[in-house]
């Protein structure tokens, strides 16, 4: 079933059009992975499904994104409930400079939550969902910052599972850290994988291979092909996706 779907997205910064009409459809309970070279417009894509371009200037955006069957560009969308609902992570690790308690509450407090017994339990459920449970259980209240980076990105994972999203937007979630946190938080996502809808803007290709069920290749703001990662990473049907692919560019 589809849970987010975007219909002849095109989207400007000022003149240039870095999203030339792009028809995706993203089945709930799949990862997909978006992969393709450096200014492709990967990023874009990713950040226009829960309307992080509203915050860029001079972002012209046209067509049609829906989110379970709402567009999420109609003018009564509630930002705050989109954004807990199609959630984020980036690159760069970013906790607040708070606790790590108070991190992974974040969403909650917003929303009005107070009670303790809940919120201790919302908290443990999200850290060790996130797999940095045992890294973190005895320092709940120390900073957020005082963790290595590889934690901070599993803590910012809780503060998103924290929320309840039903879809999760990853944007190269694993670029800036070691291979043994990347490889960690490989792990964890594949863990996730049944409960949540993942969108995953990667540059690696064996990590696109082993995580996704489908992967869309983009080229110069244009979607290529988007099939099953098998297909993409076998037999592709494009020449492009197939050069790509093969690392004869990119
Ligand atoms: N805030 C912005 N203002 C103007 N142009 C932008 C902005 N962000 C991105 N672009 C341009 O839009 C195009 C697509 O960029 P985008 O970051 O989406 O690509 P990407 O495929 O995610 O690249 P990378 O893999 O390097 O992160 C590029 O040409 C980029 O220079």
């Amino acid at each position: 079933m589809t849970i987010i779907e975007s219909k002849d997205l095109h989207l400007f910064y000022g003149e240039k059009e870095a999203l030339k009409g792009i028809d995706l459809a993203f089945n709930q309970g799949e990862i997909t992975a978006l992969i393709g070279p450096s200014g492709c417009g990967k990023s874009t894509f990713l950040r226009s499904l829960n309307r992080m371009n509203d915050l860029i200037p001079n972002v012209t955006i046209k067509g049609d994104i829906t989110f379970k069957n709402k567009n999420i560009y109609a003018e009564e969308t509630d930002l705050v409930e989109l954004r807990k609902q199609v959630g984020m992570v980036f690159q760069q690790p970013n906790p607040f400079p708070f606790s790590i308690y108070e991190n992974v509450i974040y969403g909650l407090r917003l929303a009005g939550k107070t009670n303790r017994q809940e919120l201790d339990q919302i908290v443990e459920e999200s850290l060790k969902a996130a797999a940095v449970w045992d890294d973190v259980k005895d320092k709940l209240h120390k900073s957020a910052l005082s963790l290595s980076g590889g934690q901070q990105q599993r803590v910012c994972i809780a503060r998103v599972l924290a929320v309840k999203p039903e879809v999760i937007l990853l944007d190269e979630p694993t670029s800036a850290l070691d291979p043994v946190s990347s490889g960690k938080i490989e792990n964890m996502l594949y863990e996730l994988k049944n409960d949540y809808t993942m969108i995953m803007v990667t540059h690696n290709m064996q990590q696109a291979s082993r995580l996704s069920d489908k992967t869309a290749f983009f080229l110069n703001g244009d979607l290529i092909e988007y099939d099953k990662t098998k297909k993409i990473f076998l037999n592709p049907t494009k020449k492009e996706t197939e050069d790509y692919i093969t690392g004869k560019f990119g």
